[in-house]
């Protein structure tokens, strides 16, 4: 497999505290990897250090499989960045703003009116920055990140204080971006449900440490299926259930299935049925992504 990032034992101390630990993120080309992680947990500070902005205190980065390190100045070409609010020139128009950068990359004149059209700010190109929202702000933010087509694009929680509409707007655009220009795209954010809705890939990292790191739909299949049916007479009902050998349990006057095939299920109501018992409702109820995202860093915090 192709890492794009991979970083080994990438430790930051801060007097005693670990702020990262021994993290190992992998980040496999034309990926949209979600770091996620709560408030605290070192994501910022991880990003950091793959944007050489912060001297790891111990480990490694490699980025297109070169030591950041030695390779400093060649890596960073190419890779694009949105950490904190960007700072604009607030009398300066959008396209403006985005021209002063474009010098400085050196990237040809016509790149400014591309990465305004990818971002869909082409209609307020010439307006003043200083009247813009900040979701028109982050979308230039990104837009002056891609100025030099990156070929990694490091997003720390671009989502962060937008309203839902700007939510909307830069997750759309962001999962555009891999397919059309082949780029891979590093997201944080402390939100699950905003990552997956975006990410290909996921890493979560609590206090420091990398505690899951694999594909989302590995992740999806952390949560367990189970079936509930409401029926009367409901201990009754379960205690027949129990005398046939079907594993249940009974919650709040309903009967809790898990981990059953479709079969099975069709079974147990058969049943159910055929003892007389009436069925109110059979419902699906998966453990959400976002229970499994707390019990796991809630686990990690016991330890
Ligand atoms: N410059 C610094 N000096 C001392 N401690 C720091 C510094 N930067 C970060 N920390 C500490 O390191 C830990 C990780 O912080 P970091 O900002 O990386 O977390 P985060 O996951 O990005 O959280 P958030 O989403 O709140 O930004 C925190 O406990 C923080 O207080």
């Amino acid at each position: 497999m192709e890492y794009i990032v991979e970083t080994r034992k990438l430790t930051k101390r801060f007097g005693k505290e670990f702020a990262v630990s021994d993290l190992a993120m992998k980040i496999p080309k034309g990926e949209i990897y979600g770091f996620l992680g709560p408030n605290g947990a070192g994501k910022t500070t991880t990003i950091r250090m793959l944007l050489g902005l912060m001297q790891p205190t111990a480990g490694s980065v490699r980025i297109f499989g070169s030591d950041l390190k030695k390779d400093r100045i060649n890596i960073l070409k190419k890779v694009g960045s949105l950490v904190e609010n960007p700072s604009y020139y607030p009398h300066l128009t959008a396209a403006e703003n985005l021209e002063v950068l474009r010098k400085i990359y050196g990237t040809e004149k016509n790149r400014v009116n591309e990465v305004l059209e990818i971002v869909r700010l082409s209609d307020v190109a010439n307006k003043k920055v200083k009247g813009f929202s900040l979701g028109m702000k982050q979308r230039l933010g990104i837009a002056a990140a891609l100025l030099n087509r990156p070929e990694l694009l490091i997003l720390d929680e671009p989502t962060n204080g937008l309203d839902p509409s700007g939510i909307i707007e830069i997750r759309n655009l962001i999962k555009r971006l891999p397919s059309i220009y082949g780029m891979t795209i590093v997201i944080s954010s402390h939100l699950l449900s905003e990552i997956d809705q975006i990410a290909t890939t996921v890493g979560i990292v609590s206090k420091g440490k990398m505690i899951f790191q694999d594909s989302i739909d590995v992740m999806r299949t952390f949560s367990k299926q189970s079936v509930v049916v409401k029926v009367n007479e409901s201990e009754k009902a379960w205690r027949s259930l129990m005398a046939k050998g079907i594993q249940g349990e009974l919650h709040d006057g309903k009967i809790l299935l898990v981990d059953k095939t479709d079969q099975e299920i069709a079974a147990i109501i058969r049943n159910l049925v055929q003892n007389g018992h009436d069925i109110y409702r059979v419902e699906e109820d998966k453990r959400s992504l976002e229970d499994i995202f707390l019990q796991m860093t809630a686990e990690e915090e016991r330890v």
